[in-house]
């Protein structure tokens, strides 16, 4: 089986402007990083800069979205539908952040539905995971992000479009969990997709950080937030050589 290649995702979030955009876009597309070989580079912009960035971005590089409507478009004010994703050519979804299941209550069911119907449209998700600071201290977080992975498996058969994201901000450096993960999907799925599905690390990466993390065992690259908007992004690019050099 192919080794799992390192993904770097740039989740911008809900911030920036239409000259923020080209701003970051000109470090993204001036820096020299790792080849396609050796690392997957994916920035998800707001919406509305969506088409603006896969416009300027250099061509070795995809755009996410941050999130789309749970199936087919219509009445629903406010959303955006995978079909339209598709339909503007933007290859990756993310769903399930952490941020939009605590702050707009999005369920397991209702996340688990949304990756089903965007892989479904033919899209790549980034699916979320992972626990609260409450659920940590209650010692639930295996459980949690079981129970999470249980939802998308349930409705979902083929995880090749699938990059798992764990992003819990009291974690970082432990990589237990990851392991943990890889095991349940080994368990609960099958070996073969336990082997191939990249689970990606989300909370508080930096340009600092970034190598130690990349060289955990079963860690296969970052959700990167606050970071992706600034030109340390390109040093977590190449924190993939870790991986490579060790390979
Ligand atoms: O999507 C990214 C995660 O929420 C991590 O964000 P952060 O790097 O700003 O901690």
């Amino acid at each position: 089986m192919a080794p799992r290649k390192f993904f770097v995702g740039g989740n911008w979030k809900c911030n920036g402007t239409g000259d923020d955009v080209k701003k970051i876009v000109t470090f993204l597309n001036e820096a020299e990083v790792p080849s396609e070989d050796a690392v997957e580079v994916v920035v998800s912009p707001p919406f509305v800069f969506l088409q603006q960035a896969k416009g300027l971005l250099r061509p070795d590089f995809a755009v996410a979205a941050q999130n789309c409507w749970v199936r087919k478009g219509g009445a629903f004010t406010g959303e955006i539908s995978a079909e339209m994703l598709v339909n503007l050519q933007v290859p990756w979804v993310i769903l399930g952040h952490s941020e939009r299941r605590a702050l707009l209550n999005e369920s397991n069911d209702f996340v688990a539905d949304k990756v089903a119907y965007a892989l479904a449209q033919g899209l790549k998700v980034i699916a979320c995971i992972g626990e609260t600071l409450e659920q940590r201290e209650a010692g639930t977080t295996m459980e949690v992000v079981s129970a999470q992975t249980k939802a998308i498996a349930e409705k979902t058969s083929d995880w090749t479009n699938v990059v798992l994201a764990y992003e819990p901000v009291w974690a970082i450096g432990t990589g237990k969990v990851h392991d943990g993960l890889r095991k349940w999907l080994h368990a609960n799925v099958g070996p073969a997709v336990a082997e191939s599905t990249r689970i990606i690390y989300g909370g508080s990466v930096n340009g600092a950080n970034c190598k130690e993390l990349a060289a955990q065992p079963d860690l296969d690259g970052f959700l990167v937030g606050g970071a992706s908007l600034k030109p340390e992004f390109v040093d977590i690019i190449k924190s993939a050589t870790v991986k490579s050099s060790s390979a």
